[in-house]
């Protein structure tokens, strides 16, 4: 092992360490478990400050839709929850996982990722078999057989719903799939690596309507199992699938709450303004 393999935190010993005390907020009487939460979380690329106020808690097994204009913040909010600003931009507060700040210097943040999964706006299948893509990111960094491999290809590519349209040319190039299938591939791939937590930036804007109500029953299913949030600019979309809403205006939250409540009864003006169209 490396020196810096061994001073960096691996996030697995926090997830058998399990807390749920710690992890758990009272809302109308009922409790609820978080999966994720930032606190004084603050983004500048350079010395543009990007993301000024954006402390949300997303609840677990839920989908969580960021929503607003163009610029608003809600990829750089997104992209820093499994450290992808790293490189570009000044990502500094907490990101509570688990009882652990995942933000915090020392922690591995390849391991991170496999617990907290993303998925771009175009879908970004590796120029290789559908079955590759799937076993690729899983072999390089450890064991399996043929016979586990072949079964996670399976369970994934049936929890994205590809399996039927694929199962008979698993060798045959992912590059050849449309856009749907492909965005449903990377979503498989993503879910190979067991994430707990699964960040999709727009990923239906380059679906048609059909894949992309597919998509949606795809994501509805999966919330059984992982806890998602999703950028969209579908405001059907986003009240059409998620729980909660959060509203992001000039690199704040304005307001976050239960999607049904944001969509009909929203505390603030700007957010009414912006999902009634009223926006300028
Ligand atoms: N890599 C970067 N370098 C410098 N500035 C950036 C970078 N990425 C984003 N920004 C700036 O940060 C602000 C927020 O951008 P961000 O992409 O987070 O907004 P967004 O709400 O996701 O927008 P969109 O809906 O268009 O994707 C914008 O002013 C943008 O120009």
């Amino acid at each position: 092992m490396t020196k810096r393999s061994q001073e960096l935190k691996p996030v697995s010993e926090f997830i058998s360490d399990s807390r749920p005390e710690r992890f758990v907020y009272q809302m109308d009487g009922d409790r609820h478990e978080i999966a994720l939460s930032t606190e004084n979380l603050q983004v500048r690329y350079g010395d543009k400050l990007a993301l000024s106020e954006g402390d949300l808690s997303f609840e677990r097994y839920k989908i969580t839709s960021l929503i607003g204009a163009s610029g608003s913040g809600k990829s750089t909010f997104l992209r820093s929850l499994n450290r992808m600003n790293d490189d570009v931009a000044n990502v500094t507060g907490k990101i509570m996982y688990r009882g652990l700040d995942i933000n915090s210097k020392d922690i591995d943040v390849y391991e991170m990722r496999r617990h907290i999964g993303m998925v771009f706006q175009r879908p970004n299948p590796f120029a290789k078999s559908i079955y590759d893509n799937i076993t690729f990111p899983l072999t390089r960094r450890g064991k399996y057989t043929k016979e586990q491999l072949d079964e996670i290809v399976e369970t994934t590519l049936k929890q994205a719903a590809l399996w039927d349209q694929v199962k008979d040319e698993l060798n045959k190039s992912a590059l050849a799939l449309s856009g749907g299938q492909a965005q449903r591939l990377v979503i498989a791939r993503a879910l190979a690596l067991k994430p707990d937590i699964l960040l999709l930036d727009e990923p239906s804007s380059a679906l048609d309507p059909i894949s992309s109500a597919k998509f949606e029953d795809t994501l509805l299913e999966l919330k059984k199992y992982y806890t998602i949030i999703i950028v969209t600019h579908n405001m059907q979309q986003a009240a059409r699938i998620s729980d909660y809403t959060a509203f992001f205006h000039q690199g704040k939250v304005i307001e976050y709450d239960l999607t049904r409540k944001i969509f009909t009864r929203p505390k603030v003006k700007l957010t009414d303004d912006y999902i009634s169209g009223n926006f300028g």
